[in-house]
């Protein structure tokens, strides 16, 4: 796993040395939204309109921030709107690759070999990790973004006209308590996870493992009186919740070291995983070979064996009290 320098692809880690063994994530650079109108969106350029068939998804089955926007695909009606392409699940000295095998699709518009090549195809000089998703627009052949949390909002609204889907996970009247669960979320849980797994200091992985195991006490807290995170609307915030909840008993209990409780052992959020799995169209997003391999196989400052676990034995499609 690497990063492009000036085009370069470079094999090398994130540097926890400069933060005292805290894992910081980059901030994702290109932001452009696609709208209905083909106006600029709220950061970045102009020029973006939604059409049938213009945009391509880059994913990983295994990535928590690219399955929110494979459920949004889906929820959304969108999968006859914008094809994807799914890499392979193991992220090594070339970071993400196309590989074939394993479920993958490989490069559905370029048979590339490497993600990089993408980003450089974009921009060939790009300096900065390779991450998914990828938004591309085939008619500009470029990124369009590589950020999951405002791809999702692009896909909730700007297809609508077209597809006549008129879900809403962000309405308007809700915005700022979403907006509110989401940031205490991200930064304790979908990001809490990654803090605790990355850390490579004893205090920087106590630090991050508390925050999150906190957070989760609030969330079952909320959980025990509501149906969602937002009273009882769900919304976009219970989706970025869920793709970490799925993978937590899988692969952060024991590849990320956040062993206190697993999410099986609360009764209001196992239910909740339970209901959002549930929900049309998600079960099939869901790759357990994808995330296990993932994780267990790439990392290998963590697990050099490379050896993934068989278990855990859990049936997320039995019964869940949620509505
Ligand atoms: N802010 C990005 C984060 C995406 C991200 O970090 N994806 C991970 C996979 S789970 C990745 O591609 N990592 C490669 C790297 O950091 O080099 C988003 O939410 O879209």
């Amino acid at each position: 796993m690497g990063l492009l320098v000036n085009g370069q692809w470079h094999d090398k880690w994130y540097d926890t040395a400069s933060s005292n063994g805290e894992f910081q994530r980059e901030a994702a650079q290109l932001r452009n939204w696609v709208t209905a109108s083909g106006d600029a969106g709220q950061s970045g350029e102009a020029g973006f309109k939604a059409e049938k068939g213009r945009y391509h998804l880059y994913v990983s089955l295994a990535c928590p921030w690219a399955h929110r926007t494979l459920i949004f695909r889906n929820l959304k009606g969108l999968a006859d709107y914008i094809d994807v392409s799914i890499v392979s699940p193991d992220m090594l000295q070339n970071g993400w690759t196309f590989d074939k095998e394993t479920g993958s699709t490989g490069d559905g518009l370029f048979d590339s070999a490497y993600m990089h090549q993408i980003y450089t195809k974009n921009k060939t000089d790009y300096s900065g990790r390779v991450t998914v998703p990828v938004l591309w627009d085939k008619q500009q052949q470029r990124i369009v973004s590589n950020e999951s949390s405002e791809i999702i909002r692009m896909f909730n609204s700007a297809f609508n006209h077209l597809t006549g889907n008129e879900l809403d996970f962000y309405p308007l009247e809700l915005q700022p308590q979403i907006d509110e669960i989401n940031g205490f979320v991200y930064e304790s849980i979908n990001n809490g996870v990654y803090r605790t797994g990355f850390a490579t200091s004893q205090e920087a992985y106590s630090a991050a493992y508390e925050k999150l195991f906190d957070a989760l006490d609030k969330v079952e807290e909320i959980l025990s009186s509501n149906q969602y995170l937002v009273g009882d609307t769900l919304t976009e915030a219970d989706w970025r919740l869920f793709t970490t909840l799925i993978r937590f008993d899988s692969v952060y209990v024991g590849h990320f070291k956040c062993n206190k409780r697993t999410i099986e052992s609360y009764p209001n959020i196992s239910n909740y995983v339970r209901a959002l799995y549930q929900y049309p169209d998600v079960a099939q997003t869901v790759d357990f070979y994808h995330i296990k391999r993932h994780y267990y196989f790439s990392h290998t400052m963590i697990n050099p064996t490379q050896v993934v676990p068989n278990g855990p034995d859990i049936d997320y499609g039995r019964a869940h009290n949620r509505l």
